[in-house]
């Protein structure tokens, strides 16, 4: 038996539509792997009641189709599904680390991104790995057609999460097929900034470089006080705050001292939105820990 323990991600960070990503140090789902002769799934935790066990529905039978690694896998969910904090892309990551350990396969870490982003064709139908790729890594990474780099970093974060559902297939629907060439030279000039940010750890440099015209303001449209709680925030002392990956999760980037104060701020202009919802005082972690 394997077990691993695969963190939460947040993808996009405003500039880096389907590029950026970058690993929570929490939540996480805890996934366990036995060899078996065909795949069965459990799944307990968070939200497990949205989520399906046949191996053709659930990533990680996609991911132990790809390695050729049946196996009964249990996944303790920490990290509700559609959050916009990597959900699916935490138990595919973590099934991927733990398969191919089980079945000794050898694959380095960052072979197995495509691997897991198997797992992600099955919910979004696309193999988006900017999710995938922090998970497995840790950090901060970039993804591009052909390669991820990822890039340590310290920057403390504050996830809030409402109790809406966005699925990320139906988040991606509302994604404008063409742009302004303005709001592209925008968006260039943020993602620069905010991956030097990143490289110097610098929350305000991260912040400023979240911005973008691009795809999250048609986003934002599908989460209820999300103008009020971004607001809140950023008077809260936030440097910067998007939505989460597809949403409907707000991710805050904040000094480490600041989390508590933004993190209130964030819930009760939720709930004054007349939405519950709960936040998590995190920041950049590392990826999927193997036991
Ligand atoms: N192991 C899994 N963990 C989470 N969600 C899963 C899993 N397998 C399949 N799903 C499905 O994936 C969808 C959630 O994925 P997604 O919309 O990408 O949300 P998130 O942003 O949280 O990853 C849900 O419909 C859920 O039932
Ligand atoms: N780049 C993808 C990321 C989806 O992240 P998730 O955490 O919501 O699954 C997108 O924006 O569609």
């Amino acid at each position: 038996m394997r077990t691993v323990r695969a963190p939460a991600t947040s993808a996009n960070l405003g500039s880096g539509f389907d590029v950026f990503g970058v690993a929570l140090d929490r939540p996480a789902d805890v996934i366990r792997v036995e060899r078996a002769p065909r795949t069965t799934i459990d799944v307990t935790g968070v939200g497990s009641q949205y989520i399906p066990t046949d191996p053709e529905k659930n990533v990680v039978g996609a991911v132990a189709d790809a390695l050729d690694a049946p196996a009964h896998i249990e996944i303790d969910k920490g990290v509700r599904p559609s959050s916009g904090l990597g959900s699916s892309a935490a138990s595919a990551a973590g099934a991927a680390l733990a398969l191919n350990a089980l079945y000794e396969r050898g694959h380095t870490r960052t072979e197995l991104v495509p691997v897991a982003a198997e797992g992600e064709a099955v919910v979004s139908g696309e193999a988006h790995v900017d999710n995938v790729a922090p998970a497995l890594l840790g950090g901060f990474t970039v993804a591009r057609e052909d390669e991820v780099t990822p890039v340590e970093t310290d920057i403390s974060l504050v996830a809030c999460l409402p109790e809406i559902a966005v699925s990320t297939r139906d988040a991606r629907r509302v994604v404008p097929d063409r742009a302004d060439m303005a709001d592209v030279v925008h968006t260039v000039g943020s993602a620069a900034t905010l991956t030097v940010g990143m490289c110097r750890s610098d929350p305000e440099l991260v912040g400023k470089g979240m911005d973008e015209r691009l795809v999250t303001p048609a986003r934002s449209e599908l989460i209820t006080g999300y103008d009020a709680v971004r607001s809140a925030a950023l008077e809260a002392g936030a440097t910067g705050v998007t939505v989460s990956g597809a949403g409907p999760s707000l991710l805050a980037v904040c000094d480490p001292d600041e989390r508590g104060r933004i993190a209130a701020a964030m819930l009760d202009a939720f709930e004054d939105a007349g939405v519950e919802a709960r936040a998590y005082k995190t920041r950049v972690g590392g990826g999927a820990d193997l036991f």
